[in-house]
């Protein structure tokens, strides 16, 4: 911690967190942490600290990851050119082999291995580990017209034992999002779309996206203004508007607060200890979607109805 902080402030800091501790301790965190905010060492240093801090403090994160960058990378030095639809990548055979072995032997590698720079409770898996995903093709919607975009799919099963084997064993699970569908055909699936699936297969208290922006920008991209806050059902009418990469990002915590979570944030993985603001501190940063119903003070997020604190109204599971 930087010395300008007097005594008083660094203590303040720490008693802040107490609350947080209390409303989290026990509980699962779904944290999606997307390949754009990946890409400097410094900031996956401090996300890896970030991780190992909550568990250490009793809290149970789990985290999937994205890659997308890294796979265009290493596509782009086999001379195979990324294409996109609808913010999903267009998948060949050939492509999917490549976002396998991005994805779960190299960039989930790197990340566990960082984690286990500071404890060994890392363990990686993917959606074909332990019959954790399953899932189904899915097209995507290019001008209206449903397009087919190959072997891409969206999670339509959730198995959730390896992983509680895991979290009772006091594990950190760090999942990548390529799936199996019925017949055994490995599908690549978008982190934010397999994120907010196993959110909701595991009854977390909270989904956080991490990513390269500040959150949902209300104009983009004529303004930088950033939306705080807003509800599952303004979400689905403005979802038809929203453009790229934010779009399976925005569906993504809509399927987690419609699927019971009170809340899913996306926020701006590019600020050292993201993490730790959003889920420690009373401030929070980023973009908040709430389930309809429930009111947002400061970072906590009550029932309009009852008033009832968060974590009494939804008692999210712990292991
Ligand atoms: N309304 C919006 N608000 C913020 N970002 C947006 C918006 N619409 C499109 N974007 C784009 O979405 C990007 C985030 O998606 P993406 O690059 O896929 O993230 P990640 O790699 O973290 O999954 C932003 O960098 C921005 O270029
Ligand atoms: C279908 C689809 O688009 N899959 C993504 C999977 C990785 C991902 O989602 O990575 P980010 O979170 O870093 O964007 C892809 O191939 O890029």
């Amino acid at each position: 911690m930087s010395d300008h902080l007097t005594l008083v402030e660094k203590a303040s800091i720490l008693t802040e967190a107490l609350p947080w501790l209390d409303t989290y301790a026990g509980k699962r965190i779904v944290i999606k942490y997307g390949g754009n905010a990946m890409i400097n060492e410094d900031l996956k240093r401090a996300f890896a600290q970030d991780i190992v801090f909550m568990r250490r403090c009793g809290l149970y994160p789990v985290i999937v990851h994205g890659g997308g960058p890294q796979i265009s990378s290493m596509l782009g030095r086999l001379g195979i050119p990324s294409e996109f639809k609808g913010g999903l990548r267009v998948t060949t055979p050939e492509v999917m082999e490549i976002v396998r072995m991005v994805l779960v032997g190299q960039v989930g590698r790197d990340l566990v291995g960082l984690i286990n720079s500071h404890s060994a409770l890392a363990v990686g898996m993917s959606g074909e580990d332990g019959g954790l995903f399953t899932a189904q093709r899915r097209g995507a919607v290019v001008d209206g017209v449903e397009t087919d975009i190959g072997l891409v799919g969206d999670v339509t099963e959730v198995s959730t034992e390896a992983i509680e084997g895991l979290l009772a064993a006091g594990r950190i699970p760090v999942v990548a999002s390529i799936a199996p569908d019925a017949n055994g055909v490995v599908h690549n699936v978008n982190a934010d779309t397999a994120a907010a699936a196993l959110a909701v297969g595991l009854q977390a208290e909270r989904l956080v996206v991490l990513t390269d922006v500040e959150g949902l920008y209300a104009d983009w991209p004529n303004s930088t203004d950033i939306v705080k806050e807003m509800p599952a059902s303004a979400l689905r009418e403005l979802l038809p508007t929203l453009e790229s990469g934010m779009v399976p990002k925005m569906e993504a915590c809509l399927r987690a607060v419609e699927g019971g979570l009170t809340r899913a944030t996306v926020s701006d993985g590019r600020i050292a200890h993201a993490l730790l603001l959003e889920i420690f501190t009373n401030a929070g940063i980023g973009t908040m979607i709430t389930q309809d119903g429930m009111i947002r003070l400061g970072s906590r997020v009550f029932s309009a109805e009852s008033g009832i604190p968060e974590n009494e109204y939804y008692n999210g599971g712990a292991p």
